[in-house]
């Protein structure tokens, strides 16, 4: 199979810097292009970036010169990633799909548009067939492939959905669902990212945007598309309530969720179905075969007191959600805390795990 040329945006941030290390050695994709501000462009990615990843950095990106993000920079590129500043992305990103490029985006400047997936890989890459359908009318009208956006979610609404796509899938929908987030400081990114005198010592218990982003996004992901395949229909607020409470804490990577919901049938399923359902799971991306597809996506841990972001963010190379303490709930059905990896595929490991999928597809 052919190797694609891949492009990122937003390549020397906290994001960015994750898909260098995951496009690196990949067997599917070559770094093509690597795009930051002006403040970078023109110097080598290695002068450019202030490293910050646990990784060294990969010798294959360090002298890469970091061009302006333009999309006549990035024509070459089967793929784009985006790991941009949502203050820039929305314009730079449009473009980019104007001049006819795939675009895999982590910023949520698009997420909301009616025709643009929301994918966590392994939880709903079926949203992925809005496009293929794009693709196949633009292909019957005899004109060239469209350019494309496909959104990542937010890497909390990431962590939340993905044991609770498998759950409503066996056993029916929610109509209620409550989480309180634990969210580690690479969420904020570097430039400036959380100060040490803020987060040494304390919680801050404000993420802006981040409790109505959860809320709404996940109606997206665990909604449907309209009968002609062409746009989405997220769940309304009378279908599912979603109730989030968004905390920053003194953790490096790994965002936790203490979550509780409620199944809309009764009788609802007991707590070990809901256990052997998870357990169970099996996401598309590992049918399919793609090459960072975790071999469990789920990973339920029966101990007491895990998971916990040092222990368990890397399971899988942080492509598993880890789920434990999952018990009956006194209010709703059920409660339990998540665990997942924030930058990996609560952004660029999705965005990877997305283009593999959309390879194995010949989407592009
Ligand atoms: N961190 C996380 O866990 C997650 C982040 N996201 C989203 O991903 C995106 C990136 O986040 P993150 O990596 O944390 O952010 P950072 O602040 O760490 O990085 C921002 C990137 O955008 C670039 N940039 C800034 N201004 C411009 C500009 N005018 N033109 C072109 N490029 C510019 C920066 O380049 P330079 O270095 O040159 O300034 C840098 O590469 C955001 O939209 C964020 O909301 C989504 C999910 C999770
Ligand atoms: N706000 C998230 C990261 C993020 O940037 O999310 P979004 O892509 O939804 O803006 C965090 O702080 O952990």
């Amino acid at each position: 199979m052919s190797v694609k040329k891949a492009g990122v945006l937003g390549a020397t941030g906290s994001v960015g810097q994750r898909f260098i290390l995951l496009l690196a050695n990949h067997p599917d994709f070559e770094i093509a292009a690597l795009g930051a501000s002006s403040r970078s462009a023109g110097k080598k990615y290695i002068d450019a970036v202030t490293w910050k990843q646990t990784e060294l950095l990969p010798e294959i990106a360090e002298d890469i010169i970091v061009s302006e993000c333009t999309a006549e920079n990035f024509a070459d590129c089967d793929i784009v990633f985006s790991g941009l500043d949502a203050d820039y992305a929305g314009s730079i990103e449009k473009a980019f799909v104007e001049a006819g490029l795939a675009v895999v985006s982590n910023a949520k400047n698009y997420r909301r548009e009616v025709d643009v997936p929301l994918v966590v890989p392994i939880v709903n890459p079926e949203h992925l067939l809005v496009i293929e359908k794009k693709i196949e009318i633009a292909k019957a009208a005899g004109e060239k492939k469209p350019g494309f956006i496909i959104c990542i979610s937010n890497c909390s609404t990431a962590g939340l959905v993905a044991p609770l796509k498998p759950l409503v899938d066996s056993f029916g929908p929610l109509d209620a669902l409550t989480t309180t987030t634990l969210q580690a400081i690479s969420g904020a990114g570097f430039s400036p990212g959380v100060s040490g005198i803020d987060v040494l010592d304390n919680i801050v218990p404000y993420i802006g945007g981040e409790e109505d982003k959860m809320e709404w996004e996940t109606k997206k992901i665990l909604g449907g598309v309209n009968a002609e395949g062409t746009e989405f229909k997220p769940l309304t607020d009378d279908e599912l309530k979603v109730s989030a409470q968004c905390n920053r804490v003194a953790v490096s990577d790994g965002h936790t969720e203490c979550i509780s919901f409620r199944f809309a049938k009764r009788p609802a399923p007991s707590v070990e179905e809901v256990k052997q359902v998870l357990r169970d799971y099996v996401c598309d991306a590992s049918k399919l075969g793609c090459h960072s597809a975790p071999k469990q996506a789920i990973h339920v841990l029966e101990a007491q007191d895990r998971p916990q972001p040092r222990l368990d963010r890397n399971r899988d190379r942080g492509y598993g959600v880890s789920v434990g303490r999952i018990r009956a709930d006194p209010v709703l059905d059920f409660k339990m805390v998540v665990l997942s990896h924030n930058t990996i595929i609560g952004a660029a490991g999705s965005g990877i795990l997305i283009a593999e999928i959309l390879k194995s597809k010949n989407m592009i």
